[in-house]
This record gives structure tokens, C-alpha cells and sequence, in this order.
């Protein structure tokens, strides 16, 4: 609720204008009974054609004016409404980009659409009603009380018991309604969570025949959500029964003792009918916002789950970096800091890392540096931590022990984006987004010109399939990049990652889907354009790496060895096993020597 607060105080005047055009809005609907009264008891009574006419005209001004005011009314409602939905996504949206890996995985992808899709879609609905339907209903029952008062004191007790009544209905159905309300938006996340599953990993259902048991999977999360909507339902389908019952009722009540009055003269006969559309009005009133309140507890469940994402504090943040600095930490990287000041490039110094939660560290006391102009390759099995190092470079977990410094400067003492600015970086599972290739490829530097396109795909050697495309770099890509094969998708990852022009690169196994002549031109393309940056290349492939200018072997988040290919042939086991492993003996003699 806090994050709506805040978001409503800097919207005061638009609050402040619903406000007052509900109040007109109320006072134009009332009066329209009232009209009503005065044409029977004095138009009809005296027989005058000329005050119905007049009555009648004003009492149509009233309801054009009520019907104007309500139409502005709803306009500020919806903008009001729309604006939150588009601050609140936009919060959650930053906040997604700055939680860690970790943090975000746990709240789940599926999770983290329904917060910022639906739940959010939930709190708009709920807001523009409450704008429509809650706020005017206590004018309106004032206004009806007070109306019915001025017709005749006595009739007052119609209205207060009519609305005592309701209040209770409206309390025991919210009690009940209220547990089921909280529980249906977990239910919508399963949902979301099961569709999204069977709907991406449709190729491997169908391929291991698994229908069956993905419909049952998706049957349970939908009927669990259905059982709890029902159940909603059920206790509201008692609901307008008793509202209709209190307004017969309350007809009843007006027609006798307004029946009363008349009969000793006390009220005349519109007076009745004015009462009898004073309580319909207020309790047509309650029963919008009784709607309105049933949708409350399903609202705060919602804003819950966004303020649960916008409350948690992401366990890396630049603040934390600056603030660090009055720390013992602080004093020995700036002495790191220092020492380094005529190294550039990126280093690891004693880097150990265990992720959250692990017993034993994932990397151990890592050391080397990644220069300039040169090509560094890590390999080691699987498990080893490669992308480990490669998340640690670019600070998506922060490390416990040593240092990683960028120029000379620990990375946790600059801000994400200047040290992300230094990085191009290609995953190990290519990740495309939906547009064209040319958007694809800017993602990094939205100001590049076709050239630079067209060179870093040269690069890639991606430029070949991209130019026999009929719209070439304007051509779609499909959510995923799911219209281009494995080693496509790879390639346009590699040149996105050329194209920002950055003076470090990083690929993550990102050659392992190209074929070995590809792999070979890419790698000596690579080389001749990017003379200055600093190349990492994680691979699984020896023929990959043999060419680098250092190698790293890991085994078990520890460095076996480190050197050039010959070098490592000679000294390290584990690579020389990893090399025969993949090439023939007569090969890796012939690169050995
Ligand atoms: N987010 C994570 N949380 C906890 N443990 C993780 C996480 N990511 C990786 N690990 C563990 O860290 C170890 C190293 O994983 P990493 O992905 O760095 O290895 P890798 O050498 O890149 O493997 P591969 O070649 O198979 O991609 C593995 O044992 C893995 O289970």
C-alpha cells in the first residue's frame, strides 16, 4: 500500500478533481428525485402544465449535468488509473533489472510477468472503480438521509436501518471472501508458471511424447484456480438475493408508513417516491462498492506481491560500492589499487567464490589477468566454474575473498554501468529478442550505422546467411530468435557483442554450435579486428583455444594450469588429457611441438 501512497501524494490534483466531481456528480443524480417529488406534488397537484414543463426542463439539466460531470469523473479515473499502472510496472520493471541473478530466480520468471502483467492489471481495475463507485457512496447516502430527514423526520429510520442491514451482509461476505482472495493470485502464478513451461518446452513434450502428463500438470494448476474462483462466486451468488430482498423490503417499509403519512396528511404522495428513489439510489451506491470491496483483499494481495519484489534490497548495488569505502575492505583495495595502477586490462587476485548458500566455494584463490590486445581461454570439464568466472567479471555476484580489478580499479568500487560499459559480453545460451536483426544487434549501441552493423556480422561471419536474407538486417527476429538455427542465433549473439565496441570480450562456450571451419574463420577474423581489446574465450573445445595466448585449465573451481598450448602440453595433465581427449595423438604432437 505504501508505494500507492507514495505515488497518490504527488497526484494530489488529480485526487482532489475526482473528488469534487464525484460530489457534483452525487448532488446531480439527487436531485433528479427530487424533481420528481415536486412534479407530482405541485405540477400534477395544482394542475399546472407550465411548472411541470419548468420542473421537467430543470430536472433534465440536472441529469445532463450529472451524466457530464460523471463522463469528467471517469476520465480522471482512468487517467488516475492508468498512470499507477505505469509507475508501478516501471518500479518493478528498474527493480528487476538491479535484483541479482539469485534474487530474481527467486521469485521466478513466471512469477515476476503475473506481478508486473496481471497483479498490476488487478490494482488499475480496483482503483478506477473505487474512484467511480466508492467515493461517491457516503455522499450519496449523507445526501439521501439528509433529503429524506427534510421530506419527514420520522421517515429517517428507513434509510439507517436499510443501510445497517447492508453493512452487515456486506462485512460477513467480505470475511469469508477475504482468505479465498488472497490465495487465487498464487494460484494465477502456477498457472502462469505451468502454460509458460508446456508452451517454451512444447518441441521436447511433443518429442518424448509427454501430452499426457503435461494435461494432467496443466488440468491440477487450472482447477485449483477455477475451485477457488467458484468458491469466490458461491459466496457472492448469495449476494443479490439479499440486496434485492433490503430493496423490497425498504419499498415495503416507504409505501407503509409513507402510506401512513400521506393518509394523515403529514407528506404528499411525490414525497414517497422521492424516499423510495433516495434508498434504491444510496443502496445501489453500496452495492457498487460492496463489488468494489470484494476486489480489495484480491488488490492487497496484489500490491503485497509488488511491493515483495520493490522491498527487496539487491544484494549488489552501487551505493553499497561507494559506502564500502569507510571499511577495513575499502583501505586494502585501494592498496590493491595502487600497486596496479600500471596494469590495465582485467585481473583476478586470490578470487574465491562460493554461491549463497553452498557449502564449499565454487572457485578457489584464482589469479591471472586478461590483457590487452591478447587472447586468454579458459577450459576445464563441465562443473569446472568457467561461467562462473565469467558472471564474476561482470560483477553479477560479488566475490568473498581477493579482488577483481578492472584497470587497475576493483570492479565493487565503480558503478554496474561503468564497468558493463568496458564489457561484450555473449552468453552461453544465445538470447535474441523479438524485432529485426538490425535491433538485435544495437542492443548495445543503439547509435551504430549499418557499417558497423555489417562489419561486426563480417566478423561473426554471420554476414553471409544475414545478406541471403530477402530483408537482410531488417529481417524478424522471432521471440527467442526461434526462426534461426543454433548456430545462427550464436553468431548474431557474436556480433551484437562486437558491434558495442567494447575494450573487453567475453564468450561464454559461445563457439560450440558453429561447425570447425566457422569456429576458425570467426576466431582469425576476431583477431585481426580486435587488435586491442582484451579476448576471453571460454570454451569446451580444445581446436577452439589452442591458438590463444594463454590458457587457463580449471579443475574444480581451481586453476591446474596456465600457459600457452605448447606449454600446456608439456606441463599440465589435465589439459594434456583434455586435448587427447578431443584431437588425435598425432595431431596434438604436431601442436606440441
Ligand atoms: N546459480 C547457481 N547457484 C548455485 N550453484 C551454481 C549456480 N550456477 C552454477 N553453480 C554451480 O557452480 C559450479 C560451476 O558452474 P559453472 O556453470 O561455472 O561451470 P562451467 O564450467 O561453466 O560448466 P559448463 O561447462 O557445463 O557450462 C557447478 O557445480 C554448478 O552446479
Amino acid at each position: 500500500m505504501k508505494y500507492l501512497l507514495k505515488y497518490f501524494k504527488t497526484r494530489k490534483g488529480i485526487l482532489a478533481l475526482i473528488f469534487f466531481t464525484c460530489l457534483a456528480e452525487a448532488f446531480g443524480t439527487l436531485l433528479v428525485p427530487y424533481f420528481v417529488a415536486e412534479i407530482i406534488d405541485v405540477g400534477i397537484a395544482q394542475q399546472s402544465v407550465s411548472t411541470i414543463i419548468t420542473l421537467g426542463f430543470q430536472m433534465l439539466v440536472a441529469a445532463c449535468a450529472a451524466a457530464l460531470i460523471s463522463l469528467i469523473s471517469s476520465y480522471f479515473s482512468a487517467e488516475l488509473s492508468a498512470s499507477t499502472g505505469r509507475y508501478l510496472r516501471e518500479k518493478l520493471f528498474n527493480q528487476a533489472q538491479l535484483l541479482t541473478l539469485k534474487e530474481f530466480n527467486g521469485f521466478g520468471t513466471a512469477s515476476m510477468i503475473t506481478r508486473t502483467t496481471g497483479d498490476i492489471t488487478v490494482i488499475q481495475q480496483t482503483i478506477i472503480m473505487a474512484a467511480q463507485m466508492i467515493l461517491p457512496t457516503p455522499l450519496i447516502a449523507v445526501a439521501a438521509i439528509v433529503m429524506t430527514a427534510i421530506i419527514h423526520p420520522s421517515l429517517i429510520y428507513i434509510p439507517l436501518t436499510a443501510l445497517a442491514v447492508f453493512l452487515v451482509v456486506v462485512f460477513i461476505l467480505l470475511k469469508k471472501s477475504a482468505a479465498i482472495s488472497f490465495t487465487i493470485q498464487g494460484r494465477v502464478d502456477s498457472v502462469n508458471r505451468v502454460v509458460r513451461e508446456a508452451l517454451t518446452g512444447i518441441r521436447v513434450i511433443r518429442a518424448f511424447d509427454n501430452t499426457e502428463y503435461e494435461k494432467e500438470r496443466m488440468d491440477t494448476a487450472f482447477s485449483a484456480y477455477a475451485d477457488n474462483v467458484i468458491r469466490l462466486n458461491k459466496i457472492f451468488a448469495y449476494f443479490n438475493p439479499l440486496v434485492w430482498m433490503i430493496m423490497g423490503l425498504v419499498m415495503v417499509a416507504v409505501a407503509w408508513f409513507g402510506g401512513h403519512l400521506v393518509l394523515l396528511g403529514k407528506i404528499q404522495i411525490g414525497s414517497i417516491l422521492a424516499v423510495t428513489e433516495y434508498v434504491i439510489l444510496m443502496l445501489t451506491y453500496f452495492i457498487m462498492t460492496a463489488m468494489v470491496l470484494v476486489m480489495l483483499p484480491r488488490m492487497t494481495a496484489c500490491l503485497r506481491r509488488v511491493a515483495e519484489v520493490l522491498d527487496t534490497v539487491p544484494e549488489i548495488t552501487d551505493e553499497k560500492a561507494e559506502t564500502a569505502g569507510t571499511t577495513g575492505e575499502e583501505s586494502t583495495a585501494r592498496s590493491v589499487q595502487a600497486d596496479s595502477k600500471s596494469l590495465t586490462g582485467l585481473q583476478f587476485r586470490h578470487v574465491t567464490f562460493a554461491y549463497r548458500g553452498a557449502e564449499e566455494p565454487v572457485l578457489n584463490d584464482l589469479n591471472f589477468s586478461c590483457q590487452p590486445g591478447k587472447t586468454t581461454a579458459i577450459i576445464g570439464g563441465t562443473g569446472s566454474g568457467k561461467s562462473t568466472v565469467a558472471g564474476l567479471m561482470l560483477r553479477l555476484y560479488d566475490i568473498q575473498q581477493g579482488h577483481i580489478l578492472l584497470d587497475g580499479q576493483d570492479i565493487r568500487h565503480m558503478t554496474q554501468h561503468r564497468l558493463r560499459e568496458h564489457m561484450g559480453y555473449v552468453p552461453q545460451k544465445s538470447v535474441l529478442f523479438g524485432g529485426t536483426i538490425a535491433h538485435n544487434l544495437r542492443m548495445g549501441a543503439p547509435d551504430a550505422s549499418e557499417d558497423d552493423l555489417r562489419q561486426a556480422a563480417r566478423i561473426a561471419q554471420a554476414d553471409t546467411f544475414i545478406e541471403s536474407l530477402e530483408d537482410g538486417y531488417h529481417s524478424h527476429v522471432a521471440q527467442g530468435g526461434t526462426n534461426f538455427s543454433g548456430g545462427q542465433k550464436q553468431r548474431l549473439c557474436i556480433a551484437r557483442a562486437l558491434v558495442k565496441k567494447a575494450p573487453i570480450y567475453i564468450f561464454d562456450d559461445s563457439f560450440s554450435a558453429l561447425d570447425f571451419k566457422t569456429d576458425a574463420a570467426l576466431r582469425k577474423a576476431l583477431k585481426a579486428q580486435m587488435r586491442d581489446a582484451a579476448l576471453i574465450i571460454i570454451a569446451q573445445r580444445i581446436s577452439t583455444i589452442m591458438d590463444a595466448d594463454q590458457i587457463i585449465v580449471l579443475d574444480a573451481g581451481k586453476i591446474a594450469g596456465m600457459g600457452t598450448h605448447q606449454e600446456l602440453m608439456a606441463t599440465c595433465r589435465i589439459y594434456r588429457e583434455i586435448a587427447d581427449s578431443q584431437i588425435t595423438g598425432k595431431e596434438a604432437d604436431r601442436h606440441g611441438k
